[in-house]
């Protein structure tokens, strides 16, 4: 097959090499001047012309002037004529042809005339017509029979390309890869797989078909699926999402489908698609004519991979900085199902990636890579190794043989300042005020009464969030109550407080914060009849307008009044919960200042470390029993809900004082909307349930 593809890719060659052949030589030829047909007409009878050759088939003319034609003029020739070389030409039309024949005939020529019929030129004059025509057709053809998915069929480009993806079976191991565990804990259960497909095919297992790795660049993606390939012993098939498309309409779907044949013949094996985002873009969102190319090359990967069955043994690992720009046919059930974060390293995934890097290399022992991954917060895994391999370079250049503890500093610098730095690094200001304000949410979380606990803490930047703080629900939850929602308002105020308590200047960092509290306080006055005031009565939706009035017809006109009313109430809702927020971490102070400092060491704290600094934690005062009206009797005493057996454990009740604070029931903050940089609190707790 590929045989007859080169032929034919040499025919094309040779078509090619005929046509310059006859193009250079005409190039080359003596110079003959183009006249115009009664100037050649009037120079025939000048009797200075020694010879004429009709080419009839071109309509042409050519005359050999006479050696000593520009000394022989007449006086009133015209001077140009005098310019002219041995020879000139020039054309008519066929009616002429009588005409021309017979001036020649009578002018009587020394060398007499020649007619030429050329035959051979008849066959160059059709190669000239037809060779173009030809040329177009057959890259027509070419064009057609690859949009139909043939690319690779018809010329070798397409194709050689492909299968230039040699397979390649890594040497790299997962302990190549530092500071990315959770990530390598995820892939290990493809790499067994791989590595014994009958075991899995044994007992039914489903194996996921894809895997996606997520994150911001050079933070280890290429290098984690490799390590994969490496540690199970099998080929590695790695192309790039844009490789796939290219130059020719096409091309993109059939190298995937040659990709595929290829990986299913050297099974087990993985297929390592990076940059995923250039072929996995939402479909319908590119531009122009390259998006339905970029179309067809997805939907034949969607095709193949929906092709694979338990025995296929081929695993695609696909890579991307954007996840968030992905076709959601790329991640449904049976195709990259699998996602996993791939996040830069924090202080002792730096370290240990230093080390990684560091082995063999020769560092001094001068050299404390401790103090270095301390120096270095924001810093990818390539990065870090780019900062060893500069520090090499100026250890080199000065004719040292260790790598000192100067050369990492100036390599550290050239690397925070070089153009390909893209991740942000905070200045320490910055960092104190995010540990607090991550710190603000935690600690608020842990002092009420009805959240779940908090499972980390980070201020590591990520996107655009400087930090987040994630607090997990140990069940599922179906509702929530008005309990749940106010420590939700509070929590979400906590970062925001913990920055006017301590600095008394707060940052634009609460903004996303703020909107998404504003956002469930009014539900809460708008959908969920947690408004006493508004009572329960479902109002346009959280968009607090207002159509109750209206719709009912009274002619009465209530928008104003009740939208007022609705602001007051969120407001109020607000307000309250930054008061909260503001007195629980007034009162646990000394926990905050050391939640501080462990998140400005450490960067990251997960569950346990909290749970130890949380142990101390002084609960918030539990909140007054709530109803929606005046309907129930104050005096009535209120009983126990039934409850399934264990009847539920009373929390501990050493609350925190009451007395009034002037901290946070000021001013709202919420003038923050014109902060550029979100806050991103990722808490799942603070979405509402009650859609
Ligand atoms: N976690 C890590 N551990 C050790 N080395 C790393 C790590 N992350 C990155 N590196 C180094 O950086 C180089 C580039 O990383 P890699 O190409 O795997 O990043 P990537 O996430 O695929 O980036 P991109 O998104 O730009 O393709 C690696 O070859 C390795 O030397
Ligand atoms: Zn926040």
């Amino acid at each position: 097959m590929k045989k007859v593809l080169n032929f034919r890719f040499l025919i094309l060659l040779v078509l090619a090499a005929v046509l310059i052949g006859w193009l250079v030589p005409s190039l080359f030829s003596p110079r003959v001047e183009r006249i115009d047909t009664s100037t050649g007409l009037e120079i025939l009878d000048t009797g200075l012309v020694d010879s004429a050759k009709i080419v009839d088939i071109d309509q042409r003319v050519e005359l050999g002037l006479t050696e000593d034609w520009a000394a022989d003029l007449p006086e009133d020739a015209p001077e140009d004529w005098a310019e002219y070389p041995g020879k000139v030409e020039f054309l008519y039309v066929a009616p002429q042809g009588e005409q021309i024949v017979d001036a020649i005939v009578a002018a009587d020529l020394p060398q007499g005339y020649d007619s030429d019929v050329n035959r051979g030129s008849v066959w160059s004059t059709l190669l000239f017509t037809f060779l173009p025509i030809l040329l177009l057709v057959g890259l027509f053809w070419f064009l057609m029979s690859s949009m139909q998915g043939g690319g690779g069929r018809l010329m070798s480009f397409g194709k050689s390309k492909a299968s230039l993806v040699t397979p390649d079976t890594p040497t790299v191991k997962f302990d190549d890869v530092a500071g990315v565990e959770e990530a390598v804990e995820e892939l290990k259960e493809i790499e067994e797989f791989l590595e014994n497909p009958a075991k899995f095919q044994a007992v039914g297992a489903k194996i996921p078909k894809g895997v996606l790795l997520y994150g911001p660049p050079g933070t280890g993606k290429t290098l984690l699926a490799r390590a994969v390939a490496g540690e199970a012993g099998v080929p590695f098939f790695h192309i790039s999402g844009s490789d796939f498309v290219e130059m020719f309409v096409g091309v993109g779907a059939s190298r995937v489908r040659d990709l595929f044949d290829q990986a299913k013949k050297n099974a087990p094996a993985i297929i390592f698609v990076d940059e995923i985002d250039a072929v996995g873009r939402h479909r319908g969102a590119g531009m122009g004519g390259g998006h339905d190319e970029r179309e067809q090359t997805l939907n034949q990967m969607l095709v193949e991979m929906d092709g694979f069955d338990i025995n296929t043994n081929v695993i695609m690992i696909a890579a991307t900085n954007r996840p968030d720009i992905l076709d959601p046919a790329l991640l449904r059930p049976g195709r990259f199902d699998r996602q996993v974060g791939v996040e830069a390293p924090d202080l002792k995934g730096r370290q240990k990636v230093l080390e990684v890097h560091a082995k063999g290399k020769p560092i001094s022992p001068e050299v404390d890579l401790d103090a270095m991954a301390r120096r270095t917060p924001g810093f990818t895994g390539a990065d870090l190794a780019n900062v060893l391999n500069e520090a090499a370079l100026l250890t080199a250049r000065r004719d040292q043989q260790l790598i000192g503890p100067h050369e990492l500093d100036e390599a550290i610098d050239r690397v925070i300042a070089g153009p390909q730095k893209r991740t942000r690094i905070m200045n320490e200001h910055d960092r104190s005020v995010t540990a607090y304000h991550e710190g603000g949410h935690a600690l608020v979380a842990a002092a009420m009464n009805h959240t779940d606990p908090v499972t980390k803490v980070t201020i590591l930047p990520r996107g655009r969030a400087l930090g987040y703080t994630m607090v997990m629900p140990q069940e599922d939850r179906y509702s929530k109550t008005r309990n749940q929602l106010l420590d939700n308002l509070a929590y979400a105020m906590g970062g925001r407080m913990a920055e006017e308590i301590v600095f008394g200047d707060p940052s634009t960092g609460a903004s996303n914060d703020i909107s998404q509290a504003t956002e469930i306080a009014k539900q809460m006055v708008t959908e969920f009849g947690m408004s006493a005031d508004v009572g329960s009565v479902r109002l346009a939706g959280s968009s607090g307008e207002v159509f109750l009035g209206r719709d009912m017809g009274h002619g009465r006109d209530y928008s104003e009044d009740l939208a007022a009313t609705v602001d007051r109430e969120v407001r109020a809702l607000m307000d309250s919960a930054m008061e909260e927020a503001a007195k629980a971490l007034q009162s646990n102070r000394a926990l905050l200042d050391s939640l501080a400092e462990q998140l400005l060491e450490k960067e990251t704290l997960n569950e346990t470390e909290l749970a130890e600094i949380f142990a101390k934690v002084k609960k918030a005062p539990r909140r007054k029993h709530w109803v929606s009206g005046d309907w129930a009797p104050k005096s009535a005493p209120r009983k126990k809900p039934v409850t399934a057996p264990p009847p539920p454990k009373e929390e501990p009740s050493d609350t925190l004082p009451t007395e009034p604070t002037d901290v946070g029931t000021g001013g709202t903050g919420t003038a923050d909307a014109r902060a550029e940089q979100a806050d991103g609190s990722s808490d799942p707790g603070t979405r509402s349930d009650a859609e």
